[in-house]
């Protein structure tokens, strides 16, 4: 088996002069300002090392990542009570469609899709301010990362409230349904402040550790959730996490993933490593491009695809 110390200081290499970078998502104003040149790779093993390579000390917009995390928090606050509201399978269609709650009554189906994390954000909200809940989320993503200086990026919050139409149609009709238990404005103020949590790829890769380990972070020896809990968001992540290019990705790198429109993706190797990779041109799906090429070639070269014998 190489090292890992190699394969990601050369994907690093390779991914800075590839040609094909995808496009910069620019529906979110701010998110268009990033250089496309950006690619940065963080390994975090249940062992404890942490390996980069690139730019993987840069903050960047972790965007839809960050819906692992409110999912997690969501479950540790209701449980399963939450799947009355919000269903566990591929959607098949793009992250912000809205075509599927008309006939399916307002239950979208997965809460990584924008639907099912803003009923995510609803469920965060239930008797709090939305600036509770926001702090609620910011810090536990900073216990995940045992790091203080996680923060969420203000400017990126306000472009996407002014240009989150399709989010306010979306938070809207589920109203309309009842599944939306606050005015959208309110709702969608959590959710907008959580996809602009900006972190590193070291910083993501630390975060994402408790799903490799049985829901167990092995810095702090804190028991974050059960191992069945991170089992099931693992299964989430893999049928789930990249919208209507999950099952390409499960096809080609073979390991949960989730991908957000800043270019990131956190992949989970249950019992070896979480990983953390952005580089912020995306492909037709919304998912990294190069971020994706390099986790298949990550899984590969250290033969991590979990349908690996
Ligand atoms: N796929 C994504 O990362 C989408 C998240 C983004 N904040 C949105 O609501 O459109």
């Amino acid at each position: 088996m190489p090292e890992i110390e190699d394969v990601l200081s050369d994907l690093a290499a390779e991914m800075a002069a590839r040609p094909d970078r995808g496009e910069v998502a620019t529906y979110i104003p701010q998110l268009g300002k990033v250089d496309p040149r950006k690619f940065g790779i963080a390994v975090a093993t249940v062992d404890g090392r942490i390996i980069t390579a690139g730019d993987a000390e840069e903050p960047f917009s972790i965007q839809s990542v960050s819906k692992v995390f409110t999912l997690t928090l969501a479950l540790g606050k209701v449980g399963d009570a939450l799947w009355k509201r919000v269903g566990r399978e591929p959607s098949g269609n793009s992250f912000n469609s809205i075509v599927q709650l008309e006939h399916e009554r307002g239950i979208p189906r997965n809460p990584f899709i924008n639907a099912g994390a803003i009923v995510v954000s609803d469920v965060l909200l239930a008797g709090h301010q939305p600036r509770e809940a926001i702090g609620e989320i910011l810090r536990f993503v900073q216990f995940l990362t045992d790091d203080d200086s996680v923060y969420i990026d203000q400017g990126v919050a306000a472009s996407e409230r002014e240009t989150g139409f399709r989010n306010f149609a979306l938070a809207n009709y589920m109203r309309s349904f009842g599944n939306l238990h606050h005015p959208a404005e309110l709702t969608l103020g959590v959710y907008f402040h959580h996809c602009a949590i900006a972190m590193s790829c070291r910083q993501l890769a630390l975060a994402g550790r408790f799903l490799a380990c049985g829901g167990r972070n092995p810095a702090t020896g804190h028991s974050v959730i059960s191992s069945e809990r991170a089992r099931r968001i693992n299964a989430l992540m893999l049928t789930c996490g990249h919208y209507d290019g999950s099952g390409d990705f499960a096809f080609h790198v073979g390991i949960p993933g989730k991908s957000g429109v800043g270019g990131g993706i956190l992949g989970i190797i249950p019992g070896v490593a979480s990983v953390a990779v952005w580089s912020p041109g995306l492909n037709a799906n919304g998912n990294s491009h190069l971020g994706s090429v390099a986790m298949e070639k990550l899984a590969r070269a250290m033969n991590w695809s979990i349908f690996s014998p």
